[in-house]
């Protein structure tokens, strides 16, 4: 009996043994990649900061695979795979990894993080395209102008204070258009609000939370011993406080009977008919806050910082607003006659992109691409972040690629491998980003009009003449590339154009009734 017992503890011990020796090691039908080691596979490969700087190399042919303990991550590193599989093949590669942190975050009601197969990813995008449809945004042109005359108003009185009048002015479209509630001062509640809980949302997906998805047991430590779970907890409190503050007030002027055209209160005269419940209203308009505010915010900052660093693109551009409009305020058709001023919008989008590793798709089942298996979850991220091989001088900003050609690629490519589209930057397939035309209407007009309005230089007058870039230290560590507050000389073009803006301002005021500030 003892010997018995004795081979069976000796099989259990040895079958335990060689299942952790195995822990780690890639499986054969998994793209290639890295060497791995046991237990950890390439766990300690991954950059645990600015994770999209990192190439790996090339010989891949656009798709390896890196092993994190038992799972694995796939990385789509050229555009001829993005193309084949997340856009050719977006039904079957539109799902979501797991993203425990974020559900535990939101309990599953927020479309980032929803797989596309979810009754609730489904509806979310149903209910939000007449919102951010082509057509259905030009009529939050005037609200744009209304936010750029403002955010241009607050530059020449307060230059020195940048970064917070484009979170400010970012932010109001979105909740205007959302919550139907302006935010007009950089310095209000809900703005703070909002900077402090975005620099926290992102840790749900940094690597203090990322561990949980790979072992899911870690969920049931107990909260006093998994700092993750603490984390998570904080950042549930100051979203709900966030969303809930600015949804209560709609459904308070809902009960006093005032007409309210804004997306929240749409959304509840239609909360029978579509089936939701309150909170998942709540959460629906939520996201939009994150999604559209500190992506355009981020953006514009970039796009600035690449201005003060390259004095004469800043120059030429202006030279094309003034010849365009001479000298009263861009409107957004303008935008069509000011084709180096789109070439900058691209650039920065190519050179400083807000979503460089864009949102982990997955596919849907296990999916079989070019003999390979990619099981069902796989998180597949895109790294063709400056891609190297379709742009000339792929690590320089330089707008006029975009004049030379629609994409910006070289040319004399071999067939197949020119491929890229502009759209990149919001991402592909099923999942592209909802409010691309929104973001585009907002960001074309407001850079058009910083063009005209201010002059941006340096304030280090022994700036290199080829500027130099420091990533780590000039940029947020996160899932976003977005540009630390920096310091800059910000200066009005003219006094007749400081005028205009003073009287643009004050005529936008008087037409709110003194509402506007
Ligand atoms: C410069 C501005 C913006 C950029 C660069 C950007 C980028 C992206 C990217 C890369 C994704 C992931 C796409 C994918 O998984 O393939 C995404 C998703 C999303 N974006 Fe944007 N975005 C911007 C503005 C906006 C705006 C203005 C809104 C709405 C008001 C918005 C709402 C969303 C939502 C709701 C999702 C989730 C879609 C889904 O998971 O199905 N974004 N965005």
């Amino acid at each position: 009996m003892s010997d018995i017992v004795t081979i069976a503890v000796f099989c259990g011990v040895s079958w335990l043994f060689f299942k952790v020796l195995r822990f780690g090691r890639r499986e054969d039908t998994l793209p290639p990649g890295p060497p791995t080691v046991p237990i950890l596979g390439n766990a300690h490969l991954l950059p645990t900061k600015f994770p999209y700087i990192k190439h790996w190399g090339t010989h891949y042919d656009g798709i390896f695979s890196l092993k994190v303990l038992n799972g694995a991550i796939v990385v789509v590193s050229d555009m001829k795979t993005v193309k084949e599989l997340l856009d050719d093949r977006s039904a079957e590669f539109a799902s979501r990894p797991v993203f425990l942190g974020m559900d535990a975050v939101t309990g599953g009601r927020y479309i980032v993080a929803s797989p596309a197969e979810s009754h609730f990813w489904k509806i979310t995008r149903k209910v939000i395209q007449p919102l951010v449809s082509p057509q259905a945004v030009q009529k939050y042109c005037p609200l744009a102008d209304m936010e750029t005359t403002q955010l241009l108003y607050d530059i020449l009185h307060e230059p020195e204070a940048l970064y917070n009048h484009i979170t400010r002015s970012m932010l109001s479209f979105i909740t205007t258009i959302v919550f139907g509630q302006r935010t007009s001062e950089h310095d209000s509640p809900i703005v703070i609000a909002f900077r402090e809980y975005i620099e926290q949302i992102f840790r749900v997906f940094s690597p203090e939370s990322v561990p949980v998805n790979f072992i899911p047991a870690l969920m049931y430590v107990p909260e006093r011993w998994a700092p993750w779970k603490k984390m998570w907890k904080k950042i549930q409190a100051m979203q709900c406080s966030l969303y809930f503050k600015l949804f209560r007030e709609v459904e308070r002027r809902k009960r006093a009977g005032m007409i309210d055209e804004c997306f929240a209160a749409k959304m509840l005269e239609q909360q029978e008919d579509l089936a939701l419940e309150r909170d998942t209203i709540v959460y629906i308009c939520g996201v939009l806050l994150d999604g559209g505010a500190e992506t355009t915010a981020s953006f514009l900052q970039n796009l600035i910082l690449c201005l003060v660093k390259y004095p004469a693109v800043l120059k030429k551009a202006q030279a094309e607003v003034d010849n365009a409009v001479g000298d009263r305020l861009p409107d957004s058709n303008d935008i069509k006659s000011m084709p180096y001023v789109q070439a900058i919008i691209k650039e920065t989008h190519r050179f400083l992109p807000t979503a460089p590793t864009s949102i982990p798709h997955a596919s849907v089942d296990d999916s079989e691409y070019r003999g390979y298996i990619i099981p069902r979850k796989t998180p597949i991220l895109i790294n063709v972040y400056r891609d190297l091989e379709l742009y000339e001088r792929p690590e320089a900003f330089w707008p006029e690629r975009y004049l030379l050609s629609p994409d910006g690629t070289m040319s004399g490519l071999p067939d197949g491998t020119g491929y890229t589209r502009t759209t990149l930057p919001f991402g592909s397939g099923k999942r592209l980003c909802p409010g691309m035309h929104l973001a585009n209407t907002n960001i074309n007009l407001a850079v058009m009009r910083l063009l005209w309005a201010f002059d941006f230089a340096s304030i280090d007058s022994t700036a290199p003449s080829t500027p130099k870039w420091d990533i780590e230290n000039e940029f947020v560590d996160g899932i976003t590339l977005s540009a630390k507050p920096f310091q800059c000389k910000i200066t009005p073009r003219s006094t007749r154009k400081a005028s205009i803006i003073e009287k643009s301002y004050k005529s936008l005021r008087d037409g709110f009734g003194g509402q506007l500030q």
